[in-house]
């Protein structure tokens, strides 16, 4: 065994009383640390994302149902705040609907700086003038209302006007507002869900919207879309290896959700690269993109602002398929990790770069104490000598890997399964595991969690084994490539960020006994076909 201990921190302490037994009792042992949930009750949709620059302060809100773990009337915003993206406070219930037969669904905020609305007067800093854009759904209707808060995002106060926004239709929804420089506007995008419309409106002041276009039957249809969101990016500068791209040095990303009825089984999240006029969202190719390769990342909305500019987002980690049977109490459902989004130009295969957007996940590493990190460099693994690594015991659940290896592609033979599998083994039953891997001849990375004595874990819906294909992070020469994964496990949810998050793969898991994972191992099922460039594996907990 080659791996080398780096550092022992914590462990006599650990063991004693984590933060999230002191916060929840026992009920939680597979309750994420670093993803939100609702302390109890149903969560989908994220809602209303925004900065406060004042008091540098993120708030996010969810659709949430507080009288039950399943999705149900009356539907509310619920609300929750971070100073560093990792750890939430959840706050009282921001946004109510009128009546227990209709819901407050899905929308967006602003920050109306200049007060177009008119809602506000000097007592309100210009930073937190917050204005929602949200669906009021009832049983006849769906129509776009809007509410201000005057006390930094907390209480809200409905329009007396409302809805600012109707067409007589059931499947009207899903408002995400921003502001458009050029034309001096605000921009809405809004999903007529069942005629595969995204349609443009503008407004001066968010009362009053002018239908501008649709964007139609693109992409994956599924069902229906849900959940648009318009997003502006800066194109990277043309490299040495002569990619060429438009001459603006911005391009805008339309994203997309569909569901039921997406390709990788349920709901999941596409998006479009394009340009953006002020009117009209056209795309640069008919090629439709999806944002995470996994089961559990839907519902992807962006932040309206952020201190440095850059695109930051939150999905919610579950999917429309079996998201109410999702073994958890008393609340049903996660966030992912927030991600910021960068435009990268992406070596699609060896002859085609095209431009992509990458995810990076953001993680306060400031608010985490740190276990123990294994760390392996610079080996060729056989089948006799796999890596193991047994985690600290009752450690918190959360644990995070790098993984670069080379795979030398004339080791093996067209019938060999050729793979590198790393085993996250549960604590509690040591039969439980997830599998990940790479397989040489079809060059994909897969995971299986289908591993696990949970009951839910057999609803065929569930999917247990998803694969994606994987480009090289390299090409070392003729016959070596290199290929590198950032692994994020925390308690029941896996990201899954390959080649530095060119692509991301989101996916729950359950374990009996609580989601902690006891031992790592890493083998090959072939011999000479892989070296291990770097292995490190290091589990955090939360700072008290
Ligand atoms: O919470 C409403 C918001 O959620 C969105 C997208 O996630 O709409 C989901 C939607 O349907 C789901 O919930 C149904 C109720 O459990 C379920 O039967 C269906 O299979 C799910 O897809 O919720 C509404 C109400 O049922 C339905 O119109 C949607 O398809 C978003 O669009 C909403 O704003």
């Amino acid at each position: 065994m080659k791996f080398s201990i780096i550092s022992t921190l914590l462990t006599a302490t650990l063991a004693v009383a984590s933060p999230i037994e002191l916060k929840y009792g026992n009920e939680s042992l597979n309750r994420p640390l670093v993803h939100f949930t609702p302390n109890h009750g149903w969560m989908n949709d994220p809602n209303g994302l925004w900065y406060d620059e004042k008091e540098e302060l993120w708030h996010y809100y969810f659709q949430y149902n507080p009288n039950d773990t399943v999705w149900g009337l009356p539907l509310y915003w619920g609300h929750a705040t971070s100073k560093n993206l990792t750890t939430w406070d959840q706050e009282k219930i921001a946004i109510e609907p009128l009546s227990d037969d209709s819901g407050a669904y899905s929308g967006s905020m602003v920050v109306d700086y200049n007060n177009t609305s008119g809602f506000f007067d000097n007592t309100t800093d210009p930073r937190q003038r917050a204005v929602a854009i949200w669906t009021y759904n009832t049983p006849d209707s769906e129509s776009q209302y809007i509410s201000y808060s005057t006390d930094g995002g907390y209480t809200f106060t409905n329009y007396d006007s409302n809805p600012v926004l109707t067409i007589n239709s059931t499947q009207f929804r899903d408002p995400k507002v921003m502001w458009h420089d050029e034309t001096q506007k605000w921009i809405m995008v809004v999903a007529k869900s069942q005629q595969f419309k995204i349609a443009i409106y503008s407004s001066p002041d968010l009362k009053n919207w002018t239908h501008e276009s649709d964007f139609t039957q693109e992409g994956y249809l599924g069902f229906q879309y849900e959940c648009p969101g318009l997003s502006r990016f800066t194109v990277p500068q043309t490299n040495e290896t002569g990619f060429t791209n438009s001459s603006s040095t911005d391009k805008w990303a339309l994203f997309i959700s569909i569901n039921p009825g997406s390709p990788q089984g349920g709901s999941s999240t596409q998006y479009f690269l394009g340009e953006f006029n002020g009117t009209h969202f056209t795309t640069d190719h008919s090629n439709t993109n999806v944002i995470d390769l996994g089961k559990d990342y839907y519902a992807l909305q962006n932040f309206f602002n952020s201190p440095d500019g850059s695109v930051y987002g939150i999905a919610w980690a579950s999917n429309w398929a079996y998201c109410n049977f999702v073994p958890t109490d008393p609340w049903r459902s996660s966030a992912s990790l927030v991600r910021k989004f960068t435009l990268e130009e992406f070596q699609a295969n060896p002859e085609t770069s095209i431009l992509n957007i990458k995810s990076t996940p953001v993680i306060d590493y400031d608010s985490l104490n740190f276990g123990e990190t294994s760390s392996y460099h610079n080996e060729t693994l056989d089948t006799e000598n796999p890596i193991n690594y047994d985690l600290a015991k009752n450690f918190d659940g959360l644990i995070e890997f790098n993984l670069t290896y080379r795979v030398n592609n004339s080791a093996f033979g067209k019938a060999d399964f050729a793979d590198l599998s790393l085993y996250l083994i549960g604590e509690a039953n040591s039969n439980e595991y997830i599998q990940l891997g790479f397989e040489g001849n079809a060059a994909s990375f897969f995971i299986d969690r289908g591993h696990s004595e949970v009951p839910f874990v057999q609803n065929p819906l569930f999917t247990d084994k998803i694969s994606v294909n994987n480009q090289p992070s390299q090409y070392i020469n003729s016959q070596v490539s290199e290929y590198k994964v950032h692994g994020i496990a925390d308690r029941n949810i896996l990201e899954l960020y390959f080649n530095d998050g060119s692509q991301v793969s989101t996916n729950t898991y359950f374990f009996t006994g609580g989601n902690f994972i006891g031992q790592v191992q890493l083998e090959v099922g072939i011999d000479d076909v892989f070296q291990i460039e770097e292995f490190e594996v290091r589990q955090m907990t939360l700072k008290i």
